[in-house]
């Protein structure tokens, strides 16, 4: 496993080592000794999500707040998207600042996303499955998000706006500026 921490301090992409023979692949998708080790975190994951999206889907930007705020291992089973972690801390040096990172099952790359962040993706290729876990349980009442195209976090979705499906719901999300005025 290859790790390489982003520019957003905490905010880690993972290269797990593949181990590819005549029947296919395997790969340790997760193993917490060897990820807490070389992320030098101690995560311990208590939920796990999966998502199937066809192309132009969009979702997010979001995040939970306070206690209930999530730290994620984000990847892609089948297909390919842009991965988007926006750093929501206040105190940071990177505060409004993203990475955008392509996470697909041929790369089989994940980020890790801490706690403070706000996330999102759009899917690439014409299906996907994305497969996350989370180091707190979701709740409803604590969810917050951003805009996917906020003026001020000026994020490159790569597709055009028009070829892009959005829940009603994340069409409403507030701005980056209205969260923190
Ligand atoms: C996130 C979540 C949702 N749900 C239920 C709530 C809704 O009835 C349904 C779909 O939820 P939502 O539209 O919020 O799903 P996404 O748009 O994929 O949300 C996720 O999108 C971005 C990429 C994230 O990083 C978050 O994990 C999460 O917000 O699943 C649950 O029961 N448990 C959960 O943990």
């Amino acid at each position: 496993m290859m790790v390489r921490e982003t520019k957003l301090k905490g905010c880690y992409i993972i290269e797990p080592k593949i181990f590819n023979d005549s029947r296919g692949y395997f790969f340790e998708s997760f193993n917490q000794k060897t990820f807490n080790e070389l992320t030098n975190q101690n995560v311990n994951f208590v939920q796990d999500n999966e998502s199937f999206s066809s192309r132009g889907v969009l979702r997010g930007l979001h995040f939970q707040t306070r206690d209930h705020a999530q730290a994620k291992l984000v990847r892609v089973i089948k297909g390919s998207v842009l991965d988007v972690a926006v750093d929501i801390r206040i105190d940071s040096e990177t505060f409004g600042e993203h990475v955008a990172v392509e996470l697909t099952e041929d790369n089989k790359h994940q980020l890790f996303i801490p706690r403070g962040f706000a996330h999102g993706f759009v899917v690439l290729s014409d299906k996907a499955i994305f497969s996350y876990k989370c180091d707190n349980f979701y709740n409803k009442e604590a969810e917050g998000g951003i805009i996917f195209n906020d003026q001020d976090l000026q994020i490159d979705w790569r597709l055009q706006e028009e070829d892009l499906i959005i829940s009603e719901k994340d069409m409403e999300l507030t701005t980056f500026k209205e969260l923190f005025i």
